[in-house]
C-alpha cells in the first residue's frame, strides 16, 4: 500500500472494515466427488506422465488430436449394455440438448474422421490424451474422472496395425522402468467368440451383449455369468461350449476345438510372428478370456495386467472396423486402445519406481534493502533473457528467509543485490551446493 504499511487498507484504526456486500459462507474447498485437484506435486507427476505418453508417441510417428470434453449424448448411446453407458455423466443443456461428458475418446475420434473425411489421407496414426468422465454412485467412492492417453490407427485392416499399437505400449512401459516381469498382455480375438456364436447360429446383433457379459467373468459369479448369457438367448449347450472355448490359453488347442483355421487363428498366428519381429513376445500371451468391456471391438483385443494380479487392467484396446460405419461413416477398419492415468501410477508406487520430480529454479534474486527492489528486478530480466529460471524475491525479506526458500524450492544459485556491488555495477553470487561466493560484473552474468 502507499504507506508502505503490510496490514493492507483496513490495518489503519480510524477507517471501519469494508462492508461486505453478501456475507461469504464458507465454501467447501475440495474438489467434487470423484474428482482431484493437482496440486504441484501431484501436477508434476502428471506431466512427467503426460510427456512420456507424448513422447512415445512421437516416436510412433503419431500426430496429437483433441475434441471437447462435451459431447452429444448420442455419440455413446449404444444398446449393448455396457456399463459406460449406464454410468454416462449426460445431461440437458440450457438449449435442451441431450449432451454427456465423455466417458472415453474413441468415438470423439471417430466423429472427427468422418468429418474430415476424404481431406485427410488414409492411414491416420492419432493420439490424444484427455479427461474422461464417468457418474458413479458415490456408494463405490470410486473417481468419475480420470486421463486417457489414446493411441488409433485409422484405414489399417491388417493385424500389423494393433502389433504396431502394442509395441508404442511396450515403449512406453520400458521408458518409465516398468519390464516384462511386471506386466503382461493378454490377447485374443472377438473373432473367437463370434465363431463360437456361428456354430450356434447365434445371431450378430446379440454378439455385443454376449462379449459385455463375458468381459465381467472375473468381476461377477460364473453363474450369474451364465444366467445373463442364457437371458440373452443361448441354449445352455452354447453356454458350456462358449465357457470352454474361453478357457483356452494355448492357439493350438483353440484350433482344434474350433475345427481348424479361421480368421481369429490366423490373425492371432500373424500377431505373434509380427510381436517376435518387434521384439515383445515375451510380454504377450494368447488368453482367449479377454474380450475387453467395450461393445465396438470386432477383432484382436488386448489388455496389460500387472503379473502380481494386484491391480485391474492398466491399459486396453483392440480393433474396431464397424464403429465408423455406424456413425453412418464409410466402413473404415480402426484400431486403438485407452490408457489410464490411474492405475499405472499405483503399479509404479507398487514397484516403489515413481519418479522423484521435484521443483528447480536456476536461480534465486533478492535486493539486500528495499531501494535496491528495480535493481533486483533488472537483474532478474537480464537473466530470464539468457534462458534462465529465476525466482524472484518481491518484498524485503531477511537474508535467513531468503535461505529458507532457496533451499525449499531447490535454487542452485543466490543472487544478492547489495549496494556496495550494484555501486560497482556488481552482483553477489553464491553457489548453494558448494556454499562458493563471487563478485560478478552485472554484463558477465550468465
Ligand atoms: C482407476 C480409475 O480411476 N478408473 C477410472 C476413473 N474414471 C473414469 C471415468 C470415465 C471412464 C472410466 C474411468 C475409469
Amino acid at each position: 500500500t502507499e504507506n508502505g504499511d503490510s496490514r493492507g487498507r483496513s490495518g489503519s484504526l480510524s477507517a471501519p472494515p469494508p462492508l461486505l456486500e453478501e456475507a461469504v459462507q464458507k465454501i467447501d474447498v475440495n474438489p467434487p466427488k470423484g474428482t482431484r485437484d493437482f496440486p504441484p506435486e501431484e501436477m508434476r507427476l502428471r506431466n512427467w506422465l503426460f510427456h512420456n505418453f507424448r513422447e512415445v508417441s512421437g516416436l510412433y510417428g503419431f500426430e496429437e488430436v483433441d475434441f471437447p470434453v462435451l459431447e452429444s449424448e448420442a455419440l455413446f448411446i449404444r444398446k449393448a449394455g455396457e456399463e459406460i453407458k449406464d454410468q454416462l455423466y449426460c445431461f440437458e443443456d440450457r438449449g435442451n440438448r441431450r449432451v454427456a461428458l465423455r466417458p472415453e475418446l474413441t468415438p470423439s475420434l471417430a466423429r472427427l474422421v468422418i468429418q474430415k473425411g476424404k481431406s485427410v489421407p488414409l492411414p491416420l496414426k492419432w493420439f490424444a490424451v484427455g479427461q474422461c468422465w464417468r457418474y458413479e454412485r458415490m456408494t463405490r467412492g470410486r473417481r468419475r474422472e480420470h486421463y486417457q492417453w489414446n493411441m488409433d490407427i485409422i484405414g489399417v485392416p491388417e493385424v500389423t496395425a494393433e502389433a504396431e499399437l502394442i509395441s508404442s505400449i511396450v515403449t512406453f512401459f520400458k521408458r518409465i522402468g516398468v519390464t516384462a516381469s511386471d506386466v503382461g498382455f493378454k490377447v485374443s480375438s472377438r473373432k473367437v467368440l463370434q465363431e463360437v456364436l456361428r456354430c450356434y447360429s447365434i445371431s450378430e446383433n446379440l454378439f455385443g451383449k454376449v462379449c459385455i457379459i463375458i468381459d465381467k467373468i472375473e468381476k461377477i459369479p460364473m453363474d450369474e455369468i451364465k444366467k445373463d448369457l442364457k437371458s440373452v438367448g443361448m441354449s445352455e449347450e452354447a453356454v458350456e461350449d462358449l465357457l470352454r472355448v474361453l478357457s483356452i490359453k494355448s492357439l493350438t488347442k483353440l484350433e482344434e476345438i474350433l475345427g481348424g483355421p479361421g480368421e481369429a487363428v490366423a490373425d492371432l498366428k500373424q500377431l505373434f510372428s509380427l510381436a517376435e519381429k518387434f521384439g515383445y513376445s515375451e510380454w504377450i500371451q494368447f488368453d482367449a478370456s479377454v474380450v475387453r468391456g467395450l461393445a465396438y471391438y470386432t477383432g484382436i483385443v488386448f489388455e496389460g495386467f500387472d503379473r502380481e494380479g494386484k491391480l485391474r487392467a492398466i491399459c486396453g484396446g483392440g480393433r474396431y472396423d464397424r464403429l465408423l460405419s455406424t456413425f453412418g461413416g464409410d466402413d473404415i477398419p480402426a484400431c486403438g486402445f485407452g490408457f489410464g492415468d490411474a492405475v499405472i501410477v499405483e503399479l509404479l508406487k507398487e514397484k516403489g519406481i515413481l519418479p522423484e520430480l521435484s521443483l528447480q529454479v536456476e536461480n534465486i534474486v533478492c535486493a539486500l534493502d528495499g531501494d535496491l527492489q528495480g535493481a533486483a528486478a533488472t537483474v532478474a530480466t537480464i537473466l530470464r533473457d539468457k534462458g534462465q529460471s529465476v525466482d524472484l524475491v518481491l518484498e524485503n525479506k531477511p537474508l535467513k528467509w531468503v535461505f529458507k526458500r532457496a533451499a525449499r524450492i531447490n535454487a542452485q544459485r543466490l543472487i544478492l543485490v547489495g549496494n556496495t556491488e550494484w555501486q560497482k555495477g556488481m552482483v553477489g553470487v553464491k553457489i548453494l551446493s558448494s556454499g562458493e561466493q563471487y563478485e560478478v560484473k552485472l554484463n558477465e552474468l550468465e
